[in-house]
């Protein structure tokens, strides 16, 4: 996994002060960085429009025109004029040279958004906002210099946002390029190096992103080993019963040695899979609240208080039953809607989907610290999985995924892991990158993937 930091001036602060390196060295590798991936990607001679604005981000790509002068035929647009020291700087660099400066940005086989970048500090007015459009219009390849223009310090977007194919990011990973919003705008992201490696410019946080090898497939080691080695899943099925059947599925294509469905009517279920009318006494994990609709609460809170591992999600988190058992060290799946509804139920925040949406990271660290021991997974574009002080961002998903069935597919996934003996966290690290990796895995067309396919896939990882 790869660190995340809210903020990164403290990081390039400590470089000045503990490896005496200054902000021109740091802007030298910053601008280098990005004119060696175009060097790699691009044959010479190509057109370059870089785009400046008045800061340090637009002083990155002063420094980018100087580097790539006469190999590549770059033009610089100032937005506006250099203001900060070092763009006044790197100004003065380049009149030294003849790079050509256009008074009207144009349709370049390489676009470089250098307008603003960690120091967007106030909404972007008509002139930038028609700028970027204008610059979006474009069929270039377009690499944002840090973040895309457009996106503030929490990750909201303006309403005209750079697209960029690529970000190149300073230093480290920022939070705000992990919003939801931010996924439309980022394209693949790649970090560069200030001055020194990337593990030594970076310090300590709480907030990481996972990589595929973050992923522990449930493998067995043991040859001497039987189903009940592999633990028992309960699926609790309610009123949409198809739910609990999907994730039973899923379940049991995920390694879990026997799964039932406890459902108190008759169910058509696979051969493969059990049905109880109550839960089994052998069970190792329970899987409830999805498609569970009306209910006996007193039934449910039994189950609820059940000592065995739990992965609870949907319905259950609009009823208030659900804050008396966030002292357990259990999963909790909530999509935004819901997590707003679980807000409420346990007086953190009455607050929007839309404030949740603006502020994922915010009201998680909130929940969070008022329950240590749940693991939430907030879902999204990038699913947010959290316990206690710990934040790991999940970004592989994609709108394939945007389909009913979905989530209960992670749901028995996640059973599935904490069946087999996974502890909390490790299950929902594990089962929401394969969700994630059998989504992406789907080949046919982004749009027609039906929860079966989808753990098809799953079993094929
Ligand atoms: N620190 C370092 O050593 C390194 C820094 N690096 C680079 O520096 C970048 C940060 O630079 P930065 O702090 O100068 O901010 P930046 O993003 O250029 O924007 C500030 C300028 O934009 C203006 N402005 C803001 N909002 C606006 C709006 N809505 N509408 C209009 N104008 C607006 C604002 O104007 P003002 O508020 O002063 O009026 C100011 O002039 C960082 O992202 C990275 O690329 C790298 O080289 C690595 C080393
Ligand atoms: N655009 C997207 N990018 C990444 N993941 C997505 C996207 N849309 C949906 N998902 C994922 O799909 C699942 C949807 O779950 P949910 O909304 O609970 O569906 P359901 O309850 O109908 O099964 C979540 O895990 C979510 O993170
Ligand atoms: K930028």
């Amino acid at each position: 996994m790869q660190k995340i930091f809210d903020e990164v001036n403290s990081l390039d602060k400590r470089c000045y002060e503990e490896f005496f390196l200054n902000e021109d060295i740091l802007m030298e590798h910053a601008a280098s960085s990005i004119c060696s991936y175009i060097e790699d990607i691009f044959e010479e001679n190509k057109s370059v429009l870089i785009v400046c604005g008045s800061g340090n981000n637009g002083a990155d790509g002063l420094a980018l025109a100087r580097l790539l002068y006469k190999k590549f035929d770059v033009s610089l647009y100032l937005a506006s004029a250099p203001k900060s020291p070092m763009a006044k700087l790197q100004y003065k660099r380049v009149k030294t040279l003849n790079i050509k400066e256009v008074d009207e940005p144009f349709e370049a086989d390489i676009l470089v958004d250098c307008l603003f970048g960690t120091g967007l500090n106030k909404p972007l007015d008509e002139k930038y906002l028609t700028l970027i459009d204008t610059l979006n219009s474009y069929n270039s390849f377009n690499i944002a210099c840090d973040i895309p223009s457009g996106i503030n310090h929490f990750g909201q977007i303006s309403s005209s946002t750079f697209e960029a194919d690529v970000t190149i990011t300073m230093g480290a990973l920022k939070t705000s390029l992990f919003s939801d919003f931010s996924k439309d705008y980022v394209g693949e992201i790649i970090v560069s190096n200030l001055g020194v490696q990337r593990e030594i410019y970076e310090t300590q946080t709480n907030k990481f992103l996972l990589d595929e090898s973050d992923m522990k497939l449930p493998f067995r080691n043991k040859k001497n080993s039987h189903k009940g080695s592999y633990g028992h899943l309960n699926v609790v099925a309610g009123c949409k019963k198809g739910a609990g059947i999907i994730a039973a599925k899923a379940a049991f294509g995920f390694g879990a040695g026997l799964v039932s469905v406890v459902c108190h009517e008759n169910l058509d279920l696979p051969y493969h899979i059990m049905q109880t009318h109550f839960i089994s006494e052998n069970c190792t994990a329970i899987a409830i609240g999805m498609g569970l609709g009306k209910y006996e609460t007193d039934e449910i809170r039994k189950i609820l208080n059940k000592k065995v591992a739990k992965i609870v999600d949907a319905d259950l988190f609009y009823d208030d039953l659900i804050c008396e058992v966030l002292d357990q060290e259990i999963v909790l799946t909530p999509h935004p809607k819901e997590f707003v509804s679980l807000l409420k139920l346990c007086e953190i925040a009455d607050i929007s989907v839309q404030e949740l949406q603006n502020n994922r990271f915010l009201y998680v660290e909130k929940f969070c610290k008022k329950y240590p021991n749940v693991v939430l997974l907030l879902k999204g574009a990038n699913v947010i999985i959290a316990q206690n002080e710990k934040i790991y961002v999940n970004s592989f998903g994609s709108a394939v995924l945007s389909k009913g069935g979905s989530g209960d597919v992670l749901s028995g996934l996640i059973g599935s892991l904490l069946a087999q003996g996974y502890k909390p966290l490790e299950a929902a690290i594990s089962a929401s990158l394969a969700h994630a990796m059998g989504a992406r895995n789907y080949k046919k067309n982004n749009y027609s993937l039906i929860p079966s396919d989808l753990v098809e896939e799953i079993r094929k990882l």
